[in-house]
């Protein structure tokens, strides 16, 4: 479905939605233990899709239809044979994480997901379940989906590329908790996407499960028992999904935007927010009161890693397009491993609009100066983050711009067209 959105002025609140990464690993923590109640659930593409293997190993899901929470009935850390093939459809962090459930079956778990999901690399985790003693293989021999996976494994030590995805460690850290001897990870690489692991320690611990940082890697103890203080978990909001609003303000904001629901957590994606101060932004975060204010403010230019924020990438780019000078985004290679590789999506899509960028392996260059934002008809790519990075490069764009493949926001934030739109972005949805 296209969307074309004409330049626009925002201002007002809006509420940030729910974090797709805390909501991932709450259904599934939930479905290792008893059963758990998931309060402001994101209920999205990605997390319908770990919510159907949570199913699938013998739990259930239901959701609430007045307030949305989410009734888990877990499968008590005994995952049993799934009847059908789990379908992870374009979701990164379902695969990962469900694959390392699939290990402690006692018998034969199938996964597979959409095109871009069966493009992206599966093997170091396929090799991780392997060390351990269970069998795991892609069906192409390519590490990629489709994947056979067979266990029951009990455990042991084994060594892991950080440099790929960190969701390989989050997984295999949710699953050795349940096995009888723990898992111990020891990193062959520096780690990238660190605050996802923090992430996912975090949640560990709310369900009362040690996991900790050793110094090769990672370790967790077997033998424990998943149990959520008092039944319930509480979703915080979604720094990624933060930063389009924010972005949205900071180059199109007419009076000052306000999001709520930006209390600070382990996501490494609220370094969003000192990214825009240091290109300029008039940012406040009221952090006891989870609510951050911006106003439309010249853009500079500035070098960013995104080592530890991959999401980030795609806002940053846009970002800099508007922005006076040059905007360097290093230590990106990572980026080129998602929905789709977002380092050329960005420099090419971005391209069509006229901004002036410069590509290499692990860096992206936007030359923030020869870039005039044009409207265009562009693409994009059938992955959330670049149609949401595009629609906000199209605020401050001459004429329309059409985005194909809109619907793509339903993955991780169902509601941003509806969300833009109230904040004052005149956009069309069409076929
Ligand atoms: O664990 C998670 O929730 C995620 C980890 C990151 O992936 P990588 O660890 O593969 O970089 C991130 O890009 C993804 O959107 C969500
Ligand atoms: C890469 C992403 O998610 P996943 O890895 O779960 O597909 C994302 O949300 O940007």
């Amino acid at each position: 479905m296209d969307v074309t959105i004409s330049p626009s002025r925002v201002s007002g609140g809006a509420q940030a939605p729910p974090s797709k990464s805390y909501t991932h690993r709450a259904i599934l923590a939930a479905g290792y233990a008893d059963g758990a109640l998931v309060y402001d659930a994101l209920w999205s593409a990605d997390t319908r899709a770990t919510a159907g293997a949570v199913t699938a190993f013998g739990g259930d899901v239901n959701r609430d239809v007045d307030d949305g929470h989410l009734t888990v009935d877990g499968f008590g850390g005994r995952p049993e044979v799934p009847a059908d093939v789990i379908d992870c459809d374009n979701s990164g962090t379902t695969m990962r994480l469900v694959t390392a459930t699939s290990a402690l079956v006692d018998g034969t778990t199938v996964l597979t997901g959409d095109a871009s999901l069966r493009s992206r690399p599966q093997g170091p985790l396929l090799e991780a379940i392997r060390d351990l003693g269970g069998e795991a293989k892609s069906t192409r021999g390519n590490g990629q989906a489709p994947l056979v996976v067979t266990g029951p494994v009990s455990g042991g030590s084994v060594s892991i590329p950080g440099d790929v995805s960190s969701q390989y460690i989050s997984a295999l850290l949710m699953a050795g908790a349940v096995t009888d001897e723990g898992i111990e990870l020891e990193l062959e690489t520096q780690l990238k996407s660190a605050p996802y692991v923090d992430v996912t320690i975090e949640v560990l611990a709310d369900f009362g499960v040690d996991a900790e940082h050793t110094e090769e890697g990672f370790a967790v103890a077997g033998g424990q028992s998943y149990d959520p203080t008092d039944g319930e978990y509480h979703v915080p909001g979604d720094f990624s999904s933060i930063s389009y609003l924010l972005a949205a303000g900071a180059v199109a904001g007419d009076e000052t935007v306000r999001v709520e629901g930006a209390y600070p957590s382990a996501q490494g994606d609220s370094a969003i927010v000192d990214i825009l101060e240091r290109m300029g932004a008039e940012i406040d975060w009221h952090q006891e009161d989870g609510v951050i204010e911006i106003s439309r403010s010249d853009l500079e230019g500035i070098e960013v890693s995104v080592e530890d924020t991959p999401d980030l990438l795609p806002t940053i780019a846009t970002l800099g397009a508007v922005a006076d000078g040059d905007t360097h985004i290093t230590n990106a290679e990572h980026v080129r491993f998602k929905e789709t590789d977002r380092v050329s999506a960005m420099a090419d899509e971005l391209g069509r609009m006229g901004v002036e960028t410069t590509e290499e392996r692990e860096s992206l260059t936007i030359h923030g100066d020869d870039s005039h934002l044009s409207g265009a008809a562009v693409d994009g790519r059938g992955d959330h983050r670049i149609v949401m990075s595009l629609a906000i490069a199209a605020l401050v764009a001459d004429g329309e711009t059409t985005i194909a493949g809109s619907e793509h926001v339903d993955v991780s934030f169902p509601g941003f067209f509806e969300m833009i739109g109230e904040l004052g972005v005149d956009l069309e949805r069409g076929d």
